[in-house]
């Protein structure tokens, strides 16, 4: 066993926990498990003065302490790693249009920032890190999922080239996260609050449908089981954009909303792939998750010509177009369990 995997064995509970990124919707959610979990203390790291103090109060608990500074510059990171034993990255750039049309500063936040903080992290003796990625990372067809592919290949390399770190870092790859902060969820439901019509970019686009709190066990599974270079995806089922909204306007009572087709928007994907056959061949099925260790070869490139990989041209990608497709009637349950949407749907 390695060491990164014996220091793994060592619960949440009484350790200490640096989420970047940290006053987010995954970094906040994260936080407020760690705290029910008697966590001893969580070091938030974010650029945002304000939100950290809005978190402050909102949380109102001693164990969270707060570190203002920037993933591009590796000396802001370091207080916030001192006396850590896991660390969630979740800082990024993840708007797609505007990586879209800046996507020099995607890579400086979600490339060059991901390389500062795993070093940083790794300096300072931690144990478990565990970087956030998405499903646009796969096969990526916008700047967003780009730097995303390339924090991947940064977090492995890592892995790769210094093993004498002691520290597993790891990526958990998400798809959409259900009525996360500018998704398409919350602007349907702005929209039929406000009489107008849904807009539907293609009524057959696919995406994969996860919440908050599956993106917390994926965390927690990755931080406790992951070998240094490991992948992990967790199983999810996906819907038509068009189910989505049908399913949304249907807990609002509206059976047969008015919809306006509007296109696809830049950098947009029909449907998205979590796993890509090159991966799934090497991956292991662990029930809820698949896991993907890391490609280990060295530079030595005769072995990338003389051993060939037959059995990637038997299998097939795993995406929102072949997981399980949900009906509006088991969207609704889905979007029932949000609590946002239980808030709504009782307030009507
Ligand atoms: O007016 C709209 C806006 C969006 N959509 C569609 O709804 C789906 C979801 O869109 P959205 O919620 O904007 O999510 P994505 O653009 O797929 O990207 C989100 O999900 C990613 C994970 O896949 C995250 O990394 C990104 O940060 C996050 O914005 C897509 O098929 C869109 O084409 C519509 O039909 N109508």
């Amino acid at each position: 066993m390695t060491a990164a995997a014996t220091n793994n064995q060592r619960p949440i509970a009484g350790s200490v926990v640096a989420i970047t990124g940290g006053t987010g919707s995954f970094g906040s959610t994260m936080a407020r498990s760690l705290l029910e979990r008697n966590v001893e203390r969580i070091h938030i790291f974010s650029r945002d003065e304000a939100k950290q103090d809005d978190m402050r109060r909102r949380l109102n608990d001693e164990r969270v302490r707060f570190f203002l500074g920037d993933v591009r510059d590796e000396s802001s990171i370091v207080p916030a790693m001192r006396g850590v034993d896991y660390v969630f990255h979740a800082a990024a750039l993840k708007q797609v249009p505007s990586c879209e049309f800046f996507p020099q500063q995607a890579v400086l936040t979600n490339v060059n920032g991901s390389h500062n903080v795993i070093r940083a992290a790794s300096n300072a003796g931690v144990r478990s890190l565990v970087c956030l990625s998405t499903d646009k990372a796969v096969y990526p067809v916008n700047a967003m999922g780009m730097s995303k592919a390339l924090m991947e290949k940064t977090a492995q390399a890592f892995a790769r080239n210094f093993s004498e770190s002691g520290m597993a870092v790891s990526v958990t790859r998400y798809g959409n996260v259900m009525y996360s902060r500018g998704s398409v969820i919350p602007l349907f439901v702005r929209q039929l609050q406000d009489g107008k019509p849904l807009t539907l970019t293609e009524p057959s686009m696919t995406r994969f449908l996860m919440s908050l709190g599956d993106s917390v066990d994926l965390v927690d599974h990755a931080f406790t089981n992951a070998a240094p270079g490991d992948l992990f995806i967790k199983k999810a089922p996906a819907s038509t954009v068009e189910t989505l909204a049908r399913a949304v306007a249907s807990l609002f009572g509206i059976d047969d909303p008015d919809i306006r087709v509007i296109g696809i928007r830049h950098g947009e994907k029909m449907h998205e792939t979590l796993l890509s056959r090159e991966e799934i061949v090497k991956a292991s099925d662990e029930g809820e998750y698949f896991r993907v260790p890391l490609d280990a070869r060295s530079l030595q490139y005769e072995l990338y010509f003389d051993e060939g990989e037959t059995a990637i041209s038997r299998s097939e990608d795993y995406t929102s177009a072949n997981t399980y497709q949900l009906n509006i009637e088991e969207t609704k349950e889905l979007l029932m369990r949000l609590p946002e949407v239980r808030q709504l749907v009782g307030e009507r």
